[in-house]
């Protein structure tokens, strides 16, 4: 990742009835003509670049094969899109019923609540052959709180303003709908071919000692862990539980002394955690060197409003994600049902198994340097004492790299850059870089907020987070690979329920 600034990416799937002007609607776009002959599409992907409201979009844009009712809804377009522009025709009821079976579909395959999209009634020059009124177009966008709008490709007509619609409504609902858990959910999902469930740690005590978050932390992991046999168990399925732990901000120090822990004592991890292996953990701007004493020395920070304001942002939970993966049945027949609506843990069929992945964590912790900062700021935050942990250096040098000692633990740590540099001509960050040996684990990721703590609290906001996506992508592949590394270690997955193996023995 760089800290120059390309341009955002976004994929988009294009999905709605047979003929009522996709192909049409991107060729114009991206072409600038019209095509009045008929051909079906099967699938093309076109590329173009806008620039909408001071930033650059590269917008990748797969055009699909129209839908009926019993086409089935591909992995390829519901999966891995940062949103869909739904078509109807306005001259075709049956095309505008067809809008919401899709939209239906989608939300049934990513499990999630609701999703970007724009919805886009075409060939509004046919006006005599209307049969869906502006106005019912309308409801169904105030239904969805998606934006809605008439176009016609044929007179070019609101063409690039359904394009330009779709990032609005696309950068609006991204925060709310497709945070940083779901994201990583939905997509893990179907890259390692897993259940996956990306569980968030309720609630995370910013006060009390480290140990005592590290023990509180243990009990609710193992209960995730206990939670997800007794699925398994219920429907029949095997498979090794495999945990990834994600923290932000200190969440990472606590992800990263629970692993300590498990690895020193090797009993109560197998108690606790009943056979489960933790096989990595990414952390978000964790401080595991200390906090940035650049910012905290600028007088800027000296406000005790401002810090009281930081820290009610952490304790919101915005901050505070966990996830656990469970490989997903690799039986056909089961594929469909795989997937439940989001918090639907209990909704998953977790038959099948080829293995299970679980990943925890993620809790962020208000802190500061406490001898670093004024008394009245220290005062603030008096209740937080792992304040203190960040301020013995030894401790946090030794932390790293006894994590590093761990044979088949993997890590590595993401951390928010301000685009432009101090005045010591250094990157603004905010946590204090590592040590040279080091720093091939630490990735920096570019950000567009007004200072060190905005871009350190915003880094799952898309709007703050130059490469949100990329930071999205990037976590998720880290994590296919300490999978894969894990299943290569261990043998190859069990793909077959208990049943189907006990019937294919002799
Ligand atoms: N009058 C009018 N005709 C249009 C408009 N847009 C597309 N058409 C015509 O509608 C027909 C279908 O257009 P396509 O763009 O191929 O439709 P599609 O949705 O991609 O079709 P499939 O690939 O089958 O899903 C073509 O004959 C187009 O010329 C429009 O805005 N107005």
């Amino acid at each position: 990742m760089s800290s120059t600034n390309p341009p955002k990416s976004r994929r988009i799937a294009v999905l709605g009835a047979r003929a009522v002007g996709k192909s049409s609607l991107v060729i114009q776009f991206c072409e600038n003509h019209f095509v009045e002959s008929y051909y079906p599409t099967i699938e093309s992907t076109f590329t173009k670049t806008i620039r909408y409201k001071g930033y650059e979009y590269s917008v990748e844009i797969m055009d699909t094969a129209g839908q009926d009712e019993y086409s089935i809804l591909s992995s390829h377009h519901a999966s891995s899109m940062d949103g869909y522009v739904l078509v109807y025709s306005i001259s075709s009821r049956s095309s505008f019923d067809m809008v919401k079976i899709i939209r239906d579909k989608i939300l049934d395959f990513t499990g999630l609540e609701s999703v970007p999209c724009v919805v886009v009634g075409n060939k509004s020059d046919l006006s005599i052959q209307r049969q869906i009124s502006p106005e019912e177009g309308k409801e169904l966008g105030e239904q969805w709180q998606c934006s809605t709008i008439e176009t016609s490709a044929k007179h070019d007509e609101n063409v690039y303003c359904c394009w330009f619609l779709f990032t609005d409504s696309e950068e609006q609902t991204q925060v709310l709908k497709l945070d940083f858990p779901n994201r990583i959910q939905t997509i893990l999902t179907n890259t390692v071919k897993a259940d996956v469930n990306a569980i968030v740690y309720p609630s995370y005590k910013t006060a009390g000692d480290l140990r005592l978050a590290v023990e509180n932390f243990s009990v609710w992991l193992g209960q995730q862990v206990a939670d997800t046999k007794k699925d398994m168990d219920r429907l029949n399925s095997s498979g090794k539980i495999m945990i990834v732990l994600l923290g932000h901000s200190m969440g990472g120090i606590v992800s990263a002394e629970t692993i300590l822990r498990f690895n020193d004592e090797k009993s109560a991890c197998l108690d606790q955690l009943q056979g489960a292996s933790i096989i990595g953990m990414l952390a978000f701007d964790t401080p595991f060197y200390s906090i940035n004493q650049n910012f905290v020395a600028d007088k800027a920070w000296s406000s005790v409003d401002q810090v009281r304001g930081l820290g009610n942002l952490w304790n919101t939970g915005t901050a505070t994600i966990a996830a656990a993966t469970a490989t997903r049945a690799i039986n056909a027949s089961n594929h469909g049902s795989t997937s439940g609506r989001s918090g639907g843990g209990s909704a998953k069929k977790w038959g099948l198994f080829a293995g299970v992945v679980g990943a925890a964590a993620i809790g962020a912790a208000a802190y500061v340097a406490r001898d670093k900062i004024q008394a009245t700021l220290a005062d603030a935050y008096d209740q937080l004492t792992f304040i203190s942990d960040l301020t013995d250096i030894h401790s946090c040098d030794q932390r790293v790299k006894k994590l590093l000692k761990i044979p088949d633990i993997f890590f590595k740590c993401f951390y928010v850059q301000l685009n432009e540099l101090g005045s010591d001509h250094r990157p603004k960050t905010f946590i204090k870089l590592p040590p040279e040996e080091v720093a091939y684990l630490f990735v920096p990721v570019p950000s567009s907020a007004e200072n060190e703590i905005a871009a350190h609290t915003s880094m799952f906001n898309p709007k703050k987070t130059d490469h949100y996506y990329e930071l999205g992508s990037d976590s998720i592949s880290l994590i296919s690979e300490m999978v894969s590394r894990f299943q290569r270690k261990n043998g190859p997955p069990l793909i077959l329920a208990k049943e189907e193996i006990q019937q294919q023995q002799p």
